[in-house]
């Protein structure tokens, strides 16, 4: 993989629902080992984005790239480097995690010792592994949101794209979640996810994201974005110059 090429690039994207622009010319890279936070209020665009990224969802103007590759032209092999951790993990519940992980491994031809190891290592570490021969039905929010995430991790993917990972783990959880992005991050894979986490976002990411109503209103490097403030100051300034400005 060329360290220098973006993973994600998205160029001068526009989606837009009736006359509503949920994303308005939204521009951004995440390089090759970035741990990217993207973060809004709610209903800035946050999801719409992510899935337009992931190919669940169209855009109407501009261009997603994941690895070089048009996720328009280009739609199975941008799947292939792709992982998605969605908000609402809505898994099949007839099967067990078990059998979600191998079908999961199968679709992305994840060698059977290579998966098994990394099944295990990621279970073990999320506690999930005596839960694993279990209906998925059976699961509450945050084991099913860590079956998807060993899912995700299962076929080391280029891109990890999350919407709200944190929300519904328990604190040992979340702590093993952020050490297991940090690492795919530190293998040269791309994390780009979002999060009302203001001071998660700051702690674990090096780049970020601000959005609001569908425009960014700053992207770049965490320090450079923050300066001497907190995100969560430099956030709430923002939300409060606009309500002045709009007075
Ligand atoms: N399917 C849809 N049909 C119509 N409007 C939609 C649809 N999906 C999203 N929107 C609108 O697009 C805007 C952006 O929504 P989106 O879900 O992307 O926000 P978000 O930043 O993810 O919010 P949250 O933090 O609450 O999850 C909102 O105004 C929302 O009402």
């Amino acid at each position: 993989m060329d360290a220098t090429a973006p993973v994600l690039a998205v160029r001068d994207v526009v989606k837009t629902f009736g006359a509503k622009r949920a994303v308005d010319g939204v521009t951004l890279d995440v390089m090759p080992g970035d741990m990217f936070g993207f973060v809004g209020h709610n209903g800035a665009g946050k999801t719409t984005l992510i899935r337009a990224i992931v190919g669940v969802t169209g855009f109407d103007e501009g261009d997603i790239r994941i690895a070089g590759r048009s996720v328009r032209t280009d739609a199975l092999a941008c799947k292939r480097a792709t992982a998605y951790v969605p908000d609402n993990p809505d898994i099949y519940e007839f099967l067990t995690g078990i059998q979600y992980l191998n079908y999961i491994a199968d679709i992305f031809e994840v060698p059977a010792d290579l998966r098994r190891e990394r099944i295990e290592a990621c279970a073990d570490r999320l506690g999930l592994t005596s839960a694993l021969g279990d209906l998925v039905s059976s699961y509450s929010h945050g084991m099913r949101q860590k079956l998807v995430l060993i899912g995700a991790l299962v076929h080391e993917p280029t891109l990890l794209v999350l919407d709200e990972p944190f929300v519904g783990l328990d604190p040992e959880a979340s702590f093993h979640v952020k050490e297991m992005l940090r690492e795919l991050a530190d293998r040269g894979s791309a994390v780009f996810f979002s999060s009302h986490v203001l001071e998660v976002v700051e702690k674990l990411c090096d780049k970020v994201a601000i959005i609001k109503q569908g425009r960014l209103r700053a992207c770049g490097p965490t320090a450079e974005v923050v300066g001497n403030e907190s995100l969560e100051d430099v956030f709430l300034d923002m939300i409060d110059r606009d309500r002045r400005d709009q007075a």
